[in-house]
């Protein structure tokens, strides 16, 4: 004879009654096949939220098991595109259909992409963190893909000191001599030419934008290509002496504040057919201990907000 489990999700009663915006589960291990517009399909291993609201007020608690289980199916048996993620939600809501009418799942991975170096001709794999969100609230499906993208920027404060300086060393070694060229060249290529180095920094644009809701395919390689291409001097992988001297040109010809970087993405995507975008600058300072920061928006009125 089979043995009767409780089931305590029906039948037992909620300690205090109430709807809830949110309830599921995070940071579930989740293997997915990922597709996206000009890559192979990859595995790769993501992280998942996954959610539904609860608008039964008696009712003690959702099922787990089924959104786990829907997640499941999505990595085992499709890949990730955005009609499956749809999909995933719908059955979220229809496996819940007397608590919940919302629901939302975030996805997050690394992907690991081959990047070229900047004249070398080699290759080499670059890791982007990505998070894939959806949510489907009111029947409307919401889709927004973030990416954080990892560059250089060189202070042009910084800059303009260290070329005063640099002045300044010439006319001290210069100023009471008859100019010979190949003096002057020899110098230049000397420490003594080059006195002063302007302060660089890692730093990371951290982008979001909303896709159209009949979108029919991811195409994160070209979010990440427009966005390295306007800033410039994205983090290398593979990296000979001719792509590290070429580095070092594109650093001196972008000079940029953490201003300058949010105001050329912003201006990206705002000739884009993005639906809505989020840019966060941060310049991780080797001047100062703290970060410089910026923020812009497309300003839609139920849209990101900065
Ligand atoms: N709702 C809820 N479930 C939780 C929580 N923590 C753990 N669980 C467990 O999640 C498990 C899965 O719940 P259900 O999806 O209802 O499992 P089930 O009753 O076997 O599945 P169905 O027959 O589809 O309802 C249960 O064993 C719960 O105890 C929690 O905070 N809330």
């Amino acid at each position: 004879m089979q043995t009767i489990m409780p089931d305590i999700a029906d039948t037992a009663e909620a300690l205090q009654t109430g709807t809830l915006d949110w309830v599921g589960m995070g940071n579930i291990e989740l293997p997915l096949l990922f597709s996206s517009k000009g890559l192979s399909d990859i595995t790769v291993t993501a992280k998942a939220d996954a959610f539904v609201n609860l608008q039964n007020e008696q009712a003690k608690g959702i099922h787990m098991s089924r959104l786990f289980l829907s997640l499941d199916t999505l990595s085992c048996e499709q890949t990730l595109t955005p009609s499956t993620l749809k999909a995933v939600l719908e059955s979220f809501v229809t496996s819940h259909q007397d608590l919940s009418n919302a629901a939302k799942v975030a996805l997050h991975f690394e992907l690991p992409l081959r990047r070229s170096s900047l004249l070398s001709g080699k290759q080499g794999w670059k890791n982007y963190p990505v998070t894939i969100t959806a949510s489907l609230i009111d029947n409307q499906f919401l889709l927004e893909i973030a990416v954080d993208v990892t560059y250089s920027s060189t202070c042009p404060c910084s800059a303009a000191l260290a070329r005063q300086l640099i002045q300044q060393a010439f006319t001290e070694q210069f100023a009471k001599q008859q100019l010979n060229f190949e003096q002057i060249h020899n110098w230049l290529g000397s420490t003594e030419g080059i006195v002063a180095t302007p302060h660089s920094q890692r730093s990371i644009a951290n982008i979001k934008v909303k896709l159209a809701c009949d979108s029919q395919e991811f195409d994160i390689l070209a979010l990440i290509n427009c966005v390295e291409h306007e800033l410039k001097t994205p983090v290398q992988a593979a990296v000979k002496r001719e792509d590290e001297q070429e580095f070092a040109r594109l650093n001196g010809q972008n000079l940029m504040f953490c201003e300058d970087a949010a105001r050329k993405l912003k201006a990206l995507f705002e000739v884009s057919n993005y639906q809505d975008y989020y840019i966060k600058i941060n310049h991780y300072e080797s001047l100062h201990a703290h970060d410089a920061v910026a923020y812009a928006v497309k300003g839609l009125p139920q849209g990101y907000q900065a």
